[in-house]
C-alpha cells in the first residue's frame, strides 16, 4: 500500500516521502484497512522495529492537523525523551510538540498549546488528577508498550489512566501499541479496538540456540570459530568479521560491566584507526561528564570499542554510548534488560548470556518469554542488516532443547492486569473519587467496570478489596466518614494531587506526629521508610545486588539507631541504606564516595533523589496542612535534596549551571549569595568556574548596575556535573 494511496493531506505525504518512505508495511497497511485513518480503535500487537511508531504518527497527524490534539503515552521518560525527538520532527507540518515530565502536582497548562504531547502514564495520570483542562480535547491517545499493563507496578496506572481517558473523551481513537502477547484479541476487546497481529518485520529475524561452537538456527548449523576461551566474545567477534555489531544482555550490572571489560582486548584488535580516533573522542567526552571509578572504566572500554549500559549510569553517559553505538563506532553493548524496554537501538546480533531474573521469592527464574522476545526484536537493524540474530547460550544438549521449546518455538504468554490488590488499587480508589468519576460505591464499581481486571476477571472480588481501600482511607481522614457517599476530604484531594500512594501519606503524617526532635535522619527515614520509595528501591535494576549489599553492611546498618522507635517503622536494612545514601549527598560528599561506598551508580544516585525530594515535597505539603511541625525543615530538605548540598548554598544554586561543586567553590572564595556575585567582576569568577559559566552566570543575575538578560531557556551543558539531573525512569 503506497503512502500516495492514503487518506491523507498532500503536505503529510510528501513529509514521509521526502523521508525516503514511500510504502507501508504490511502491519501498517493492515491497519489502515481495518480503520487506523477512520478514527476507528486499533491494537497493533506486532514485533519490535516493525512500523508501530509509525503507524501511530499517521492517525496523530491526520487528527491534529483536522484540529485535534494526541496524547502519546509511553512507561519511561526515557523513551518519551525519544519519541518527543522524533516529533519535533514534525514542525515543517506547523505541528508543535511538547513532553510532559517532573512534578506531579502540576497542571502544565502550557502545554495545551502543543498538538501532540508525550507523557508517561504516572503523568498522565498525575495531569487527570490535577484536572489539566487540555486533557479534555485529547482526541488520539496513543498507549506505547501496552503490554506493560502486565507489570505489577506500572501496570495499573496504565489501565486506569485508559479507562479515565476514555470515559473523560468516549470519542477520542485509542491506538495501543503492544509487543506480541498471547490474549492480544483479549486487549483488543477490552479497548474496543481492531486487532493488527502480525509477525512480520523488516528485516528477517533468525532465532537460535549457540552450543559447543555451532549455532542452531531453524534447520541450519552455523559453526562459529573459537578464538577466545569465551563463547560470547567469539559470537561478537564473528558478528564484527561480518561488519556488525553486537547486544550482550546480562541478569546484572556486575556481569553487563565485567562482560564489556572482558572483551575489550578481543574487540580492540578489529578496530580500525578511524574507529579508534572516534571512539577516543567519545572516551573523553565521558570523562568531562562525570568523575567516577564507573565511568573512567566505561571510558577504557569505549576506547576499545565495548561498552555496558543500565540504569545506574547518567543519562548523558548512557546517550554517549546510544549515540556512539548508532554511528558504528561502539561494536559491542553489554547491557541489563532496561536496553530492551522500547528504546531503539538494534543490532546485527543479540547475544542473551542469561535468560534468567533474581526474583526476591524465588532466585534466579527463566525470564517470561515476553521479556525474551524485546531483547531478541533488537537483531536486525532495518535497511541496514541483511537479517538479525538472536542467540540464547546453552550448555548441554538438554539446555539446547529446553532453550528452542521455553523460547523459540513457544509464543509470549498471555498479559495480565496487576490492578486487583489494595497496595495497586488505593491510590486509584482515592483519585477516582477525588476527580468525581465516582460519588458512591456503586458508581466507583462501575468506573472500574472499565478497567481491563474487571474485563478479565468480571470484577470478582474487586469489590472486597475496594471496601478494604473506602475504609483505610477513611480512618486516615482522606474520605468523609459518610458510608453512603464517597467525598475527598482536602487531604484526600491533596494526596490525590500529589501523587503518591494514600499509605504513604498515612506513614508520613503519623510520624510527623509522633517523632521526637524532627533531625535530618529523622525526616529522610520518613520519606525513605513509604511505599513509594520502596517502590523505587525494589525497582532499582539489580534488587538482588542491592540486597547482597544491603545484607553485607547488615552489621554497620544495624548500629544506626531507628530515629522512630515506633513499632509500624520496621527499620528495614534497605531504607537505612538510602537514608544514609541521602545523607551523604545533602553534606555533599563526592558523588564517586557515595557510588562506592553505596555500590551504587551516579545514575542511582539522581533517580534516588529524584524520588526522595518528591516525597519530601509531600511531607512538607502534608505538615502544612495539617499542621504538624516540619513542614519548613521538610521544604528545606527537599531543596538540599534536589541539589545535594548543604543549607548555605541554597541561595547560589538557583544560579542554572552552578550545580553543588562549583557552588561550593565560589562560597569558598567569598561569593556566598547571588548579590555578592553580582558585584564581583567577571576575571574573579572566571577565574573559579571558567569564563563560559561564568558568562551564564552574569547572563541570570545581571552584574551591579545592569539588568539580568531574560532567564535562560539555554540548556544546561550536557552531561554538565553541574545541575545536570538524570531523571528516574518515570
Ligand atoms: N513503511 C515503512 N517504510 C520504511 N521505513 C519504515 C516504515 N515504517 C517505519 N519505518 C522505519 O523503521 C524504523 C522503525 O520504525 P518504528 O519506530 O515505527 O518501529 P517500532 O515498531 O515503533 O520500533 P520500536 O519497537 O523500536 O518502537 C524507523 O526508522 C522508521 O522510520
Amino acid at each position: 500500500m503506497k503512502i500516495e494511496s492514503l487518506d491523507l493531506s498532500d503536505e503529510i505525504k510528501r513529509f514521509y516521502e521526502n523521508s525516503g518512505i514511500l510504502e507501508l508495511y504490511p502491519p501498517q497497511a493492515k491497519a489502515v484497512e481495518k480503520g487506523l485513518l477512520e478514527g476507528k480503535n486499533l491494537l497493533a500487537a506486532i514485533p519490535t522495529a516493525s512500523g508501530k511508531t509509525l503507524l501511530a504518527e499517521l492517525a496523530m497527524l491526520k487528527s491534529v492537523l483536522a484540529g485535534g490534539k494526541a496524547l502519546y503515552i509511553v512507561p519511561l521518560r526515557a523513551l518519551a525523551s525519544e519519541k518527543f525527538r522524533r516529533f519535533q520532527e514534525f514542525s515543517g507540518l506547523g505541528i508543535r510538540v511538547g513532553i510532559s515530565t517532573g512534578d506531579y502536582d502540576k497542571r502544565d497548562e502550557g502545554l495545551g498549546i502543543n498538538d501532540i504531547i508525550v507523557a508517561t502514564s504516572e503523568k498522565t495520570d498525575s495531569l487527570l488528577r490535577n484536572e489539566t483542562a487540555w486533557m479534555q480535547e485529547i482526541s488520539v491517545v496513543v498507549a506505547d508498550e501496552v503490554h506493560l499493563i502486565d507489570s505489577p507496578d506500572r501496570g495499573p496506572t496504565l489501565e486506569v489512566t485508559l479507562a479515565k481517558l476514555r470515559r473523560m473523551n468516549p470519542s477520542c481513537q485509542i491506538l495501543a501499541l503492544s509487543a506480541t502477547v498471547g490474549n492480544a484479541d483479549e486487549l483488543a476487546a477490552w479497548l474496543d479496538a481492531e486487532l493488527v497481529l502480525s509477525e512480520w518485520r523488516p528485516t528477517d529475524l533468525m532465532e537460535g540456540v549457540f552450543y559447543n561452537g555451532t549455532f542452531y538456527c531453524r534447520d541450519k548449523e552455523k559453526p562459529v570459530e573459537q578464538p577466545t576461551k569465551d563463547e560470547a566474545i567469539n559470537l561478537v567477534l564473528d558478528t564484527i568479521k561480518e561488519g556488525g555489531q553486537s547486544l550482550v544482555f546480562e541478569s546484572s550490572r556486575k556481569n553487563c560491566m565485567g562482560f564489556a571489560k572482558k572483551a575489550v582486548s578481543a574487540v580492540k584488535k578489529t578496530l580500525s584507526k578511524e574507529d579508534r580516533e572516534a571512539l577516543a573522542g567519545i572516551a573523553d567526552e565521558i570523562l568531562e561528564n562525570s568523575e567516577t571509578d564507573i565511568s573512567s572504566v566505561l571510558a577504557n572500554c569505549v576506547r576499545a570499542g565495548t561498552a555496558f549500559h543500565h540504569a545506574g549510569l547518567t543519562t548523558p553517559l548512557r546517550e554517549l554510548v546510544e549515540d556512539g553505538f548508532r554511528n558504528g563506532k561502539i561494536k559491542l553493548i553489554s547491557s541489563t534488560p532496561t536496553l530492551a524496554a522500547g528504546l531503539n537501538l538494534p543490532a546485527r546480533r543479540v547475544v542473551i548470556r542469561s535468560y534468567r531474573r533474581y526474583s526476591s521469592e524465588m532466585g534466579m527464574q527463566p525470564i517470561p518469554v515476553l521479556e525474551y522476545k524485546q531483547m531478541a526484536g533488537r537483531a536486525g537493524r532495518p535497511r541496514l542488516d541483511p537479517y538479525g540474530e538472536a542467540v540464547l547460550l546453552a550448555k548441554s544438549y538438554e539446555e539446547l532443547v529446553f532453550l528452542f521449546e521455553k523460547y523459540i518455538e513457544a509464543g509470549a504468554e498471555d498479559i495480565w492486569s496487576k490492578l486487583g490488590t489494595e497496595n495497586a488499587l488505593r491510590t486509584h480508589v482515592l483519585s477516582t473519587i477525588s476527580n468525581g468519576f465516582a460519588r458512591t460505591k456503586e458508581e466507583l464499581m462501575d468506573f472500574l467496570e472499565a478497567t481491563f481486571f474487571a474485563f478479565q476477571y468480571s470484577n470478582f472480588g474487586l469489590s472486597a478489596v475496594v471496601d478494604e481501600c473506602l475504609n483505610f482511607l477513611r480512618q486516615e481522614g482522606m474520605l468523609e466518614k459518610d458510608p453512603d457517599i464517597l467525598v475527598s476530604t482536602v487531604l484526600g484531594k491533596l494526596v490525590s494531587r500529589l501523587y503518591i500512594d494514600p499509605l504513604s501519606a498515612a506513614l508520613i503524617a503519623k510520624g510527623l506526629r509522633e517523632a521526637g526532635t524532627l533531625t535530618e535522619l529523622t525526616l529522610l527515614h520518613l520519606i525513605c521508610s513509604t511505599p513509594d520509595m520502596r517502590l523505587m528501591y525494589m525497582r532499582s535494576q539489580d534488587y538482588q545486588e542491592v540486597n547482597d549489599y544491603v545484607m553485607a553492611h547488615a552489621g554497620e546498618f544495624s548500629r544506626i539507631p531507628d530515629p522512630f522507635n515506633i513499632a509500624e517503622y520496621e527499620w528495614f536494612l534497605g531504607e537505612v541504606k538510602t537514608s544514609l545514601l541521602l545523607m551523604d549527598w545533602i553534606h555533599e560528599k563526592p558523588e564517586n564516595e557515595i557510588c562506592l561506598k553505596f555500590g551504587i551508580g551516579e545514575g542511582d544516585i539522581h533517580s534516588t533523589a529524584d524520588i526522595a525530594e518528591w516525597i519530601m515535597h509531600v511531607a512538607a505539603q502534608l505538615a502544612g496542612l495539617l499542621g504538624l511541625k516540619g513542614a519548613k525543615e521538610a521544604t528545606e530538605l527537599e531543596k538540599r535534596i534536589r541539589y545535594g548540598a548543604a543549607p548555605e548554598l541554597m541561595d547560589l544554586l538557583d544560579i542554572r549551571s552552578v550545580g553543588r561543586v562549583r557552588a561550593r567553590k565560589l562560597y569558598e572564595a567569598g561569593f556566598k549569595t547571588t548579590a555578592e556575585l553580582a558585584a564581583a567582576s567577571p576575571e574573579q569568577i572566571a577565574a573559579l568556574v571558567g569564563p563560559k559559566i561564568a558568562e551564564r552566570i552574569f547572563k541570570q543575575i545581571g552584574r551591579k548596575g545592569t539588568a539580568p538578560e531574560s532567564t535562560t531557556t539555554e540548556p544546561l551543558e550536557k552531561g554538565s556535573p553541574e545541575g545536570q539531573r538524570t531523571i528516574s525512569d518515570f
